[in-house]
């Protein structure tokens, strides 16, 4: 046991897929786990084992923002000893031609989290995707036809900007969408030597103001998760 996840040593795969929402990650448990088994409910954030195709894998919440994807990686990574950490994730885009249930590759991540400015006290580190992981998703992605775009994302500690037009410093020099725990992820991976990617499906549009419903958010993004899935 962990401080936030109870499940026992040997119940979590080494290969765990991160929805933010728990409720994703019971949908994905049902929907394409075979014999998932519930390792984990402490505080509503479900975590689940099965197999996929034979393989071990797992699925764990992870919450909203770095400081909680944080708190669970760390435990995945350092008590469960979990080796591959697959986030699965909504975002909003920043771009006109990123349009809603689009697939985001996460190469990687600026921020304006303060998760990696304590840590590199002012300077600069640059999260970045597993190159292994990377090249397996974007292989997975064409074999299956699934059309994905991938380049920098914004890992931001903000959800509502008081600034509306905060998005197009960050559009104007590329950047793709925002969501709210992929530089901490990438970082902490780093920090271990474990392989990290992120997927994103976009959910809503900063540009055009499009948006997904709550349900659509937990139990679609179907092509995200056989991405994800196909890379275990
Ligand atoms: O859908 P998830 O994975 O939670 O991701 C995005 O959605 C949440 C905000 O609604 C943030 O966690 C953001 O990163
Ligand atoms: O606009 C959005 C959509 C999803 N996640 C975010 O963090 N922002």
């Amino acid at each position: 046991m962990s401080i936030h996840i109870e499940a026992k040593n040997g119940e979590i795969a080494p290969t765990v897929l991160l929805p933010g929402d728990p409720m994703r990650a019971k949908w994905i448990a049902e929907t394409y786990f075979e014999n998932p088994t519930l390792y984990n409910d402490v505080r509503g954030m479900f975590g689940y084992t099965g197999t996929y195709k034979g393989k071990l894998v797992s699925v764990q919440g992870t919450g909203m923002g770095a400081p909680s994807i944080g708190i669970y990686a760390h435990e995945l990574i350092k008590k469960y000893d979990v080796q591959k950490l697959i986030r699965v994730g909504s975002a909003g885009s920043y771009q006109k031609e990123v349009n809603i249930r689009d697939i985001v590759i996460a190469m990687a991540a600026s921020s304006n989290s303060s998760f990696n400015n304590l840590p590199f006290q002012g300077e600069n580190f640059a999260p970045t995707a597993h190159a292994e992981l990377f090249l397996a998703a974007i292989n997975a992605a064409n074999e299956r036809n699934i059309p994905v775009k991938a380049g920098n994302i914004l890992t931001s500690d903000i959800f509502y900007q008081e600034d509306a037009d905060y998005y197009k410093k960050w559009a104007k020099y590329g950047v793709l969408c925002v969501e709210m725990e992929t530089a901490a992820l990438y970082t902490l991976a780093a920090r271990f030597n474990v392989k990290a990617l992120s997927l994103l499906t976009i959910s809503d549009s900063l540009v055009t103001h499009e948006t997904t419903t709550s349900e659509e958010r937990a139990e679609t993004f179907k092509e995200m998760i056989e991405i994800a899935l196909a890379i275990i």
